[in-house]
């Protein structure tokens, strides 16, 4: 689905990432983990062509971005849902609005209305449909932008720190939905710090998980 092949970045000349080569396989479930500032969020841009990299070979769906034109980049990216980490909305406009945003600016719309609906409801927004996104507590954010990343039935869902700033049982209740994506087929990568979320994850499914240190993209081994 994403492909990195010895890839770099830097901002500003100096080289933040080195040679990341990474994998992510259709139905794959991983975490992306590493000290803050080490580059997680760098690499989920670079992941949907947000960022260029400075060396090495990014493909999207078995397309290398660099032969790929704009149209196309644009094209694969509608195939990858974002859960960004700042969680922005547009605040005029309710939670429904927001969540459906992805299709209204791509001219899209849902086949039944309902569909907003059935997914509001498996994100348990239905009670804030028509809230505004000031109202809103940090674990209905997390949730209404997991919903809006997901509108547009993404084939691979990049979350980074979708659970950060929520309690326990939030980070719990939004793991689960991920894993039901993946369940259902959806490829997924979460970044995140929190190793119990990653322990809990493990228990469920099968999930690998990525270590940025040094600049470098490892395997984390059994010491979770
Ligand atoms: N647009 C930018 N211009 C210059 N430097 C940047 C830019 N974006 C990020 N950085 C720097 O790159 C480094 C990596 O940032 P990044 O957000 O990718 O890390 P992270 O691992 O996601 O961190 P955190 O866990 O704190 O969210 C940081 O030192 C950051 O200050």
């Amino acid at each position: 689905m994403i492909e990195l092949e010895q890839v770099s970045y830097g901002y500003g000349g100096s080289t933040l990432l080195s040679d990341i080569s990474m994998k992510l396989a259709p139905g794959s479930f991983h975490f992306l983990t590493g000290p803050s500032g080490a580059g997680k969020t760098t690499l989920i841009k670079l992941c949907y062509a947000e960022l260029t990299a400075t060396r090495g070979r990014v493909s999207l769906f078995d397309q290398d971005t660099q032969q790929m034109s704009r149209d196309d980049v644009a094209r694969a990216r509608r195939r990858i849902g974002v859960v960004h980490q700042d969680c922005q909305f547009l605040d005029h406009l309710n939670v429904a609005e927001n969540v459906s945003l992805p299709l209204t600016v791509s001219g899209r719309s849902l086949e039944h209305p309902s569909e907003l609906d059935d997914l509001l409801a498996w994100v348990g927004l239905t009670p804030q449909r028509d809230a505004k996104p000031p109202e809103l507590s940090g674990g209905e954010r997390q949730r209404a932008a997991l919903a809006r990343a997901v509108v547009m039935s993404p084939d691979v869902i990049l979350a980074d720190e979708p659970t950060g700033n929520v309690d326990w049982d939030m980070s719990l209740r939004l793991l689960r939905l991920l894993v039901e994506l993946n369940k259902m087929g959806k490829t997924v990568l979460i970044a995140t710090h929190d190793m119990n979320l990653i322990r809990s994850a493990k228990a469920q499914i099968q999930a690998r998980v990525l270590r940025i240190s040094n600049k470098q993209l490892h395997q984390a081994g059994a010491d979770l």
